[in-house]
This record gives C-alpha cells, structure tokens and sequence, in this order.
C-alpha cells in the first residue's frame, strides 16, 4: 500500500523529551538528527540516546536516522551504530554524487537509504542519486542549497526552482519518494501554508518539518481533500461507464477523462486509504 510522506518531523536526538513526545505526534514519519541539529560535543551523547529511543513503540511512523557524513569523525561511527538499531531508513546528508551513498551502503547492509539533497553539485547528479539501487528516498535540504547558491530566502522559493524541479524528475524517473524542505519560521502558519501547496503542487510527497506545530497543516495540504476524492470516485465511474459503452474517453466536470486520468484517481483513492488507516 501507499505510504503517505505528508508530513517529516525533524527531532534532534540529542534531545530525549522530544523523541519521547513524537510517540504521539501526527507525523507520518520522523527523522532523528545527529547531524545539524545536534552540536558537537553531544554527538556521541545523543547516539546513545537515540539507539534506546528506538527501542520504543512509534506506531506507524516511519523511523529514518540521519547521521553525521562519512567526512566527519562521526559519521562512520553512526551508520555502524544505526546499522541494525531497528530504524526504518539511514538518511545521509550533502550527498554529491551516488558514490556517496556506497560507502553508508557498505556499512549499513540491511535498512534503506535516504539522500539529503543539498548542494549544488548534489542538484547536477540527481539522476544518478537517485538510481543508486539502495535509495528508498530523497529529502530537500533547501538551508545548506540556498548556503551554497548564496540566495535569499523569498516566498516564491525562485532560486531554489531548478534544484527542486531537477531532485522531482530524478526521484519520480526511478520511483522514489520525495520530500520538501523545511520552512524555518515555524510561528508562521500562513507562510508555511503557502509553501506546503507550492510543494504539493509541484509533486512533493510531503514536507520536512522543525516543528509539532507545522503537522497539521502538512497533513492537511498533502493529504486529498474530500472534493479531491469524490472526483476521483465520479472520474472512474464515468470512465467505467464510457468503455462499457465503447468508448476510451469520459467527461466529467466539462473536462475529458482518460486511462491516465484513471491512474490519477485511483492513486489518489490508495493515498486517501492509506491515510485513513494510519489515523484509524
Ligand atoms: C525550533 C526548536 C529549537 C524550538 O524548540 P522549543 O523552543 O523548545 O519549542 P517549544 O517550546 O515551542 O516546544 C513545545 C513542545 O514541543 C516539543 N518539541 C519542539 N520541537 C520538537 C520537535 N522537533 N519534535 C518533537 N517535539 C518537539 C518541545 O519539547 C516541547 O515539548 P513540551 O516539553 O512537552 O512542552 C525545536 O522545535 C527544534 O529543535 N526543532 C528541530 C530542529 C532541527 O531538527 N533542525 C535540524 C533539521 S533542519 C535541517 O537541517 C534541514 C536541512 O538539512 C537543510 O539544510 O535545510
Ligand atoms: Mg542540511
């Protein structure tokens, strides 16, 4: 079945309170951070405290580690850690290239891999990254692209058009899942509204997020609205109709349906259950 990707809780593994709370938080998946989010005189620390809080019950969150890179002193030392702790998926940071990912692959035989995608040279190699035949997933790293292009933040995300358009063809050419990057003003609900339909609109499965306060809109935006879903429903049944009749196209709404409206549709009845039965 579809997983649903609507929302990412980024949670500092340094800090257990918080990896305590996201037992019940409304994240579809959560990614515990030993990189950015944890300073360094805690990285070993937080290890520690990560690999217990994986013992714990998270429900139906999907559990994805993102450790330290392979060119700091701690990156092997996390992908040997987290390479049997019971995570769902080790998200690697800044990879440029897929031979990033063979060194974590070699070391974490068994669990998925998820690239970061967040510098310039890592926008330029998405296709590779992404066929690289471990990755299960990709992750926009819009703070470190937007350090490296030297761009400012706008609402129109402009400067951060081409890398989000090149890392959505390349994750989509090989059937990978994508997320967004965060939106850092994490008091701003309207402003996160509006880049969670930016996103949504260009084809992201859902977003990354810093904040408990940032899930319900990500739900909210990246899941099917009810009209979403009862159009769905009129597209096949019309089309259902249609070729009862002979016929390869339907219109509904004024609109013309086809076989890959069709797909369209039934894809967003799975993704609709899928999020029913996380919730029920
Ligand atoms: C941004 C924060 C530092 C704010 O923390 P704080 O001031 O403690 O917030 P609140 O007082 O409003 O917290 C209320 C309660 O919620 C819990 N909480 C806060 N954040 C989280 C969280 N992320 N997950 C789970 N629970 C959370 C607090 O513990 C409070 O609980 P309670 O005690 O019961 O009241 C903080 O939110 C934070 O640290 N966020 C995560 C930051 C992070 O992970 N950054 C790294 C990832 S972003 C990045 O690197 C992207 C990428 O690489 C790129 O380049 O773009
Ligand atoms: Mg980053």
């Amino acid at each position: 079945m579809t997983r649903p990707y609507r929302s990412v809780l980024y949670i500092p593994a340094a800090n257990q309170r918080a990896m305590e709370k996201a037992q019940n938080l409304a994240a579809d998946a959560i990614i515990f951070d030993l990189e950015d989010a944890v300073a360094p005189a805690e990285k070993v620390g937080a290890r520690d405290l990560l690999a217990r809080a994986l013992l714990a019950d998270y429900g139906g969150r999907v559990r994805i580690v993102r450790i330290n890179g392979m060119d700091t002193e701690w990156g092997e030392g996390d992908a040997r850690a987290f390479a049997a702790a019971g995570a769902d998926a080790v998200l690697v940071p800044k990879v440029s290239r897929g031979a990033d990912l063979d060194r974590v692959a070699a070391l974490v035989p068994d669990t998925p891999l998820w690239a970061m995608m967040e510098t310039a040279e890592g926008m330029l190699n998405a296709a590779e990254i992404a066929a690289h035949p471990r990755l299960q997933g990709m992750v926009m790293g819009t703070n470190d692209l937007a350090k490296e292009l030297n761009s400012r933040f706008r609402p129109d995300r402009l400067a951060m058009m081409a890398g989000l358009g090149l890392c959505l063809l390349a994750a989509r050419a090989q059937g990978r899942v994508i997320v967004d990057g965060v939106f850092n003003a994490f008091k701003d609900d309207e402003g996160l509204r509006t880049e969670c339909e930016q996103g949504r609109d260009m084809g992201f499965d859902g977003k990354t997020l810093i904040h408990p306060a940032q899930l319900a809109v990500a739900n909210q935006v990246f899941a099917p609205s009810q009209a979403e879903v009862e159009l769905a429903r009129r597209q096949i049944d019309a089309f259902d109709e249609a070729q009862a009749q002979g016929k390869g196209v339907a219109v509904v709404d004024g609109k013309i349906v086809e076989n890959l409206h069709v797909e369209t549709a039934r894809a967003t009845l799975a993704k609709a259950k899928a999020i029913a039965a996380l919730a029920g």
